[in-house]
């Protein structure tokens, strides 16, 4: 009966637009970013955005959270204008450029201490994130030690751990090996299957191809969607 009700609910808000930016500009100064761009994310849906270095892969993203704000136009999350009626979009993991960690704690640490600020979830639902990023082993080892592809895991594991309704991910497979990168497909194409609104970039097309189904480029202040 459970089971029942939890598909009803999902069929109910799979589609619907949960966040979207309208007529959206960015510049710096006399650098135009991008222009003019309208697009809607839905629960159950996944983005991937693909483009060159600098081609602002990571400003779009900033934008769409809050961190940045427009030049014109505006982004709107549950209805409500970012930057107006509302700072920063929230119930949402991000994972944007480096988000400094505490290097002579522990991984399972840091994370306790990021989850106390919402106190909504356990040590025992942390201790599930870190084993499903195989960091299990490592939970006790200070993060300073961590290799590079361990803290990347560790900054998806704190994204995705509270359960949040959107990730918007730059760059999640940056320092990963083979298996840890089919380990995040996997956990990303779950969480998009459960309802979840995935945004993420790479310059690498195939990564976003794997976890997304709708694909747009970055290039030249334009956003031009690739697939059909
Ligand atoms: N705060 C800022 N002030 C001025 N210019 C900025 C600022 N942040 C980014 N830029 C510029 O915006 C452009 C896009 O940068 P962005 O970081 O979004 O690129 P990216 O596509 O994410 O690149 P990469 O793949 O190297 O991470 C760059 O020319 C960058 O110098």
């Amino acid at each position: 009966m459970q089971q029942i009700c939890l598909d009803l609910e999902m069929r109910v808000y799979m589609g619907e637009v949960i966040l979207k930016i309208e007529n959206g500009t960015k510049k710096f100064k006399n650098e135009l970013i991008f222009q003019n761009v309208s697009m809607e994310f839905e629960k159950g849906n996944s983005y991937g955005f693909v483009g060159p270095n600098g081609c602002g892969k990571s400003v779009f993203f900033k934008t769409l959270c809050g961190y940045s704000l427009l030049t014109e136009g505006q982004v709107i999350y549950r209805g409500k204008i970012i930057g107006k009626e509302q700072d920063f979009i929230d119930d949402a993991g991000i994972v944007i450029e480096e988000p400094e960690f505490i290097n002579s704690l522990s991984g399972l640490e840091n994370l306790k201490i990021l989850a106390e600020i919402q106190k909504k979830i356990s040590e025992a639902e942390i201790i599930e994130v870190l084993k499903q990023f195989d960091l299990y082993e490592d939970r006790n080892k200070k993060v300073g030690k961590y290799s590079v592809g361990m803290k990347q895991k560790l900054r998806l594991a704190q994204a995705v751990m509270e359960k949040p309704q959107v990730l918007i991910l730059d760059e999640p497979m940056n320092g990963l090996d083979k298996k840890s990168v089919k380990k995040v497909e996997d956990i990303l194409k779950a969480f998009v299957e459960n309802g979840g609104t995935l945004l993420m970039t790479s310059h690498i097309e195939q990564q976003v191809e794997a976890c997304c189904k709708i694909v747009y480029e970055i290039d030249g202040g334009e956003i031009l969607r690739v697939t059909d």
